[in-house]
């Protein structure tokens, strides 16, 4: 059965954006569609805090810029740096429910956010209410927001997706909280795209709180797997060696114009003269 509408919203560091971090925006996307799973209506890359502290986390106005150049062309996935502009690293259960929250707000204009200009990550299919109301079924009515609105209008659900690895972190002691995780897995959901070395199947199996909530959990199987991180890019940054290929040549040449990851500045020139 359909689930309705979905916003995809991918959280992590992005420290640098590789070309699997959006990738599996696309991944997913078609897989849901294919199925009739979800009418995903679009994306959001949430890029974490500086504050998250993890290594080699540049600041966030390089990832930002970084995700800019490697976006330029997609009609469909947005950045955010609401979580960036907090005062300290946000919880993902609240910015996945912030997120939701906007987007359904200005959905049904409620009037608490009247005078609100619309964010530069909402998806263009929200900005475009009319088109967004007409004609659809509605699986779970929503009777508040149909008083408010005098329309019936379809919420829409954030979801999250991620990468097997991050759904193993779930297991990681001390790092989720168990409230947040139920929330997030049952009240929004759950895409999880395949990667090497994980085996998500089992890792729902064997946990009972995602075992209960399966059926808002979807596996999509990246059958072109493709291993390139974040860190194989800083890696080889690093040690002078070219990163050309797992990663959009705008965003190489951004980290290399401001020395991120170690970059030197002959680099920067070896780039310059290719260009
Ligand atoms: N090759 C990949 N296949 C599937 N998912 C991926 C891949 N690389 C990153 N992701 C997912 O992208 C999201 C953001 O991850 P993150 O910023 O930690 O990227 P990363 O490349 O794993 O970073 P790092 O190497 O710094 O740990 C996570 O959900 C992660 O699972
Ligand atoms: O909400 C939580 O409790 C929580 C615990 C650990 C990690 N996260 C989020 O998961 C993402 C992990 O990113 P990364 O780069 O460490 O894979 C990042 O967006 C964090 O904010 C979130």
């Amino acid at each position: 059965m359909s689930q309705g509408k979905v916003v995809l919203m991918a959280c992590g560091s992005f420290s640098p954006p590789t070309y699997m971090h959006l990738r599996m925006f696309e991944i997913a996307k078609d897989y849901l569609h294919s199925l009739g799973l979800a009418n995903v209506i679009g994306g959001i890359v949430s890029p974490v805090h500086d504050a998250y502290g993890k290594k080699d986390l540049v600041a966030a106005q390089h990832r930002i810029a970084m995700l800019k150049l490697a976006l330029r062309s997609s009609t469909w996935i947005k950045i955010s740096d609401w979580e960036t502009q907090q005062n300290g690293w946000t919880r993902t259960r609240i910015s996945l429910q912030y997120h939701q929250d906007i987007i359904n707000r200005f959905l049904t204009n409620i009037s608490t956010i009247d005078d609100m200009d619309a964010p530069n990550w909402l998806p263009d299919d929200i900005l475009n209410v009319n088109n967004m109301n007409s004609g659809n079924s509605i699986d779970e009515p929503d009777n508040l927001m149909e008083r408010l609105n005098g329309n019936r209008v379809e919420r829409v659900t954030v979801k999250l997706l991620c990468g097997a690895d991050l759904l193993e972190s779930f297991a990681t002691p001390g790092l989720w909280s168990d409230e947040d995780l139920e929330t997030i897995v049952g009240r929004h959901g759950l895409v999880v795209v395949s990667r090497a070395g994980s085996d998500p199947g089992r890792f729902i199996y064997e946990s009972d709180m995602l075992y209960k909530h399966r059926n808002n959990v979807t596996l999509v199987t990246n059958y072109i797997a493709n291993e390139v991180s974040s860190t194989v890019i800083r890696r080889l940054v690093r040690r002078g060696e070219s990163a050309k290929y797992l990663t959009d040549d705008a965003v190489l040449a951004y980290l290399r114009t401001h020395r991120l990851y170690g970059a030197t500045s002959s680099q920067t020139e070896a780039v310059a003269r290719c260009s």
